[in-house]
């Protein structure tokens, strides 16, 4: 014997082997399928400068039909996951592209068009930023800069009968306030020992999710403009956190900070429906120890901390 699994010859053998094990059937009430981390790149070039577009691309399939492709080991009609890969790159080609909430509403009204089994289509695009460099003061045309782990998200869920339901995702976005920041007046109890302070940084890696009223969806032909509509996102949440550029705005918390900040992108933006606020509050933990090191703290020196975080998070809804 050399100890090799035996090679099956016969289809119709393999076949009954494998219906064997399974003794009963139960229903399949959730199926779909579809190919994650698709990774495409988009150049346009002009005369006068390129634009580029980076995105990871997850598409999902949905069809009751399917279900046979589970139960029945039927794969008639099938659309494989290699081909929604490919159709990634197809779609990149025939469309703008320029935007990862237009790029999935692009996928999925391509995968309905082309394939009438399908009853729904979804695709999650996350967009890698790259920003133009900047070369003796002037935008370079066709050199680019990644910075940090910000990324910009699309996400569309098209089902045939519906319209497509578009959500964008700005992840990642890092920011850091040196001053204007607080926290008192919070429960103390005999498991506190966090002291009040007037005077504190303030730190976080934040997610926003924001969700469209339903006419933006039904416009979803590309003709909304969704890069411009999330600069003003981004401008309102910055602003928000931040305040005005000479002096700021002072944060009592980081639960009032991003109430106010959501309230101000409802306010700029009457397309957006709700935004979801989640902040991991990143500490910078006063470094106090350099008393005992002869030297004074004056809210310069701090540790700066991820773990633990504090997880604070909303929804603001007009
Ligand atoms: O802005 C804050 N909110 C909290 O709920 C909290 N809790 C805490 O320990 N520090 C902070 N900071």
């Amino acid at each position: 014997m050399s100890g090799r699994i035996a090679p099956v010859t016969d289809a119709a053998e393999a076949q009954a082997k494998l219906t064997k094990l399974r003794t009963q059937d139960f229903s399949l009430p959730v199926h779909s399928h579809g190919k994650a981390k698709v990774r495409v790149m988009k150049v346009v070039r002009t005369e006068a400068k390129h634009f580029c577009y980076e995105y990871s691309v997850d598409t999902t399939l949905y069809s009751p039909t399917y279900e046979r492709v589970f139960t029945a080991d039927d794969n008639t009609d099938l659309v494989a996951t290699d081909t929604q890969k490919n159709t990634v790159y197809v779609v990149a080609k025939r469309t703008k592209a320029d935007s990862p909430e237009q790029f999935a509403v692009d996928l999925c009204k391509h995968f309905l068009s082309e394939y009438s089994i399908l009853t729904g289509a979804e695709a999650l695009v996350r967009q890698v930023v790259w920003e133009r460099a900047v070369v003796d003061g002037s935008d370079h045309d066709h050199g680019w800069i990644k910075r940090g782990p910000e990324m910009n998200v699309g996400h569309c869920k098209f089902d045939r009968d519906d319209v497509p339901v578009v959500t964008s995702k700005l992840q990642g976005y890092t920011i850091f306030k040196s001053t204007q920041s607080g926290f008192a007046n919070y429960l103390q109890d005999k498991y506190t020992l966090l002291p009040p302070c007037e005077e504190r940084c303030l730190s976080t890696e934040m997610d926003a999710t924001w969700t469209y009223a339903r006419d933006i969806d039904g416009d979803c032909g590309g003709s909304f403009d969704y890069s411009s509509l999330r600069t003003t996102v981004v401008s309102e949440l910055t602003k928000g956190i931040f305040g005005p550029a000479s002096g700021g705005v002072f944060s009592v918390s980081l639960q009032a900070t991003i109430y106010d900040a959501g309230c101000m992108v409802l306010t700029a933006c009457p397309d957006v429906k709700n935004i979801k606020i989640e902040t991991p509050n990143k500490h910078y933990l006063p470094y106090r120890q350099l008393e005992t090191l002869g030297e004074t703290f004056e809210d310069d020196v701090f540790t700066p901390t991820d773990e633990p975080s504090g997880t604070i998070q909303c929804i603001v809804e007009r």
